[in-house]
């Protein structure tokens, strides 16, 4: 498995020019199983062109690794705000959301925002 984190910057990546962006919304009960994202094309893939993807709104617990098997695989949280970046050698990686955590959204965006209870991800990606 390949995964790095803090210390990668985004330059480690080949560059993308974003044709797709993919909206997830968490309710506190959302889940996403383990998967991986290979519906774009076969050479951007093969390339390891990197997706991006964006946290909004209440922590989720983040699984990755190199199997389908949830017992396996590796936890983060990522907390709104947070930017993760899945290329080169860990594009193909299964990755899901294994819980979202009630009520840990910055106060300000309910207060401000009016956002709504849950989770949003943003990923952007190359077809
Ligand atoms: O919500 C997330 O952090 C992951 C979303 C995801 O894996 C997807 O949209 O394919
Ligand atoms: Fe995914």
């Amino acid at each position: 498995m390949i995964a790095q984190t803090a210390n990668s910057t985004a330059s480690e990546f080949s560059q993308i020019n974003p044709d797709i962006c993919i909206v997830n919304y968490y309710t506190n009960f959302g889940k996403l199983g383990l998967h991986q994202d290979k519906d774009e094309s076969e050479s951007n893939l093969t390339k390891g062109l990197p997706f991006i993807s964006i946290s909004i709104g209440d922590t989720a617990e983040f699984m990755f690794g190199d199997t389908r098997d949830k017992d396996q695989a590796t936890k983060i949280n990522l907390e709104s705000g947070d930017v993760l970046i899945l290329g080169g050698e860990s594009r193909l990686l299964f990755h899901g959301v294994s819980h979202v955590e009630t009520n840990t959204a910055p106060s300000w965006l309910k207060e401000e925002m009016g956002i709504r209870p849950g989770r949003i991800n943003l990923t952007f990606r190359q077809y």
